[in-house]
């Protein structure tokens, strides 16, 4: 895996965020950071409780506005987009609350999906669109396959088992085509069955689709298995980078990761 960093490390950037700082009121979630996520790496965030990450998923996300930075996304600064339009550019975020209707069918989930990601709203004509439909549904389905729920098309989402709906999510995220996605805690709250089963879907997306991730999790096996490269966050300031191996034997990050210290 880090191999494959290294022969990328020439790649043009996916997503540059440069000098990023969000303050809210006092307190800097994140302090001048500056991340670079090439085409095709998996990146994952690190960092110990309050240390910014999921600031800097919003960030980059457009949920939050930063406070001073810029965020370039296939060369081009999205600071000034809408979360919806960011979706467009090609970014989406899985393990969202709320990203599935439970009284849908798992396929009506992922058709929706499919949907918004062709039309970016929900303001959907079907009189003028209707040559679109079967496009929708082959993208619903295709992306359904792709999570391994395509047998389970006709369940209501409510009464997916949690893994289950982990995939459904996963599923939603990648039925618009993403060139990025963000995960932010995807194992939380599992099972370690469940963890497993999403483990195995992370390196199943990776091998076959060659998607570009950032992960933000706090299980270090996992981010040590699935990661090619490793930012670690520590105040809202990176303080390491490199590969699992690199970033193992860090020293700064074993202390930030043992509390107390000032770094
Ligand atoms: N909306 C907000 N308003 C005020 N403070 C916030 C807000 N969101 C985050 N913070 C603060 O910013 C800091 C960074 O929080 P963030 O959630 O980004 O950290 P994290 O690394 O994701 O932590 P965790 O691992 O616990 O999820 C924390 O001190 C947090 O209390």
């Amino acid at each position: 895996m880090s191999s494959g960093s290294e022969s990328r490390s020439d790649a043009p950037s996916l997503l540059e965020t440069r000098g990023l700082v969000k303050e809210f009121g006092g307190l800097v979630a994140t302090d001048d950071v500056s991340i670079d996520v090439k085409r095709g790496e998996r990146v994952s965030v690190i960092g110990p409780n309050g240390a910014g990450k999921s600031t800097l998923i919003n960030l980059i996300t457009r949920r939050l506005d930063p406070t001073a930075g810029d965020i370039v996304f296939k060369g081009d600064s999205i600071v000034n987009l809408k979360p919806h339009q960011v979706v467009q550019r090609g970014i989406s975020k899985s393990f969202q609350t709320a990203s599935i209707f439970p009284d849908l069918t798992v396929m009506e989930n992922a058709e929706i999906a499919a949907l918004a990601a062709e039309n970016g709203e929900f303001g959907f004509n079907f009189l003028t669109h209707r040559d679109k439909l079967t496009s929708v549904h082959e993208l619903a389905e295709n992306t359904l396959e792709s999570v391994g729920l395509l047998s389970r098309a006709g369940t209501t989402a409510a009464d997916l088992p949690y893994g289950d709906k982990r995939r459904l999510e996963i599923g939603i995220a990648l039925a618009a085509e993403p060139d990025l996605l963000l995960m932010d805690e995807p194992t939380a709250g599992m099972s370690p069955e469940e963890t497993q089963a999403t483990v195995d879907l992370i390196e199943e997306v990776k091998e076959e689709l060659g998607l570009t991730f950032v992960l933000v999790e706090h299980d270090m096996e996992i981010v040590f298995s699935v990661s090619d490269r490793i930012v670690v966050l520590n105040r809202g300031r990176v303080i390491a980078e490199g590969t699992p191996d690199e970033i193992r034997g860090n020293p700064d990050v074993q202390e930030a990761y043992l509390g107390g210290v000032e770094l």
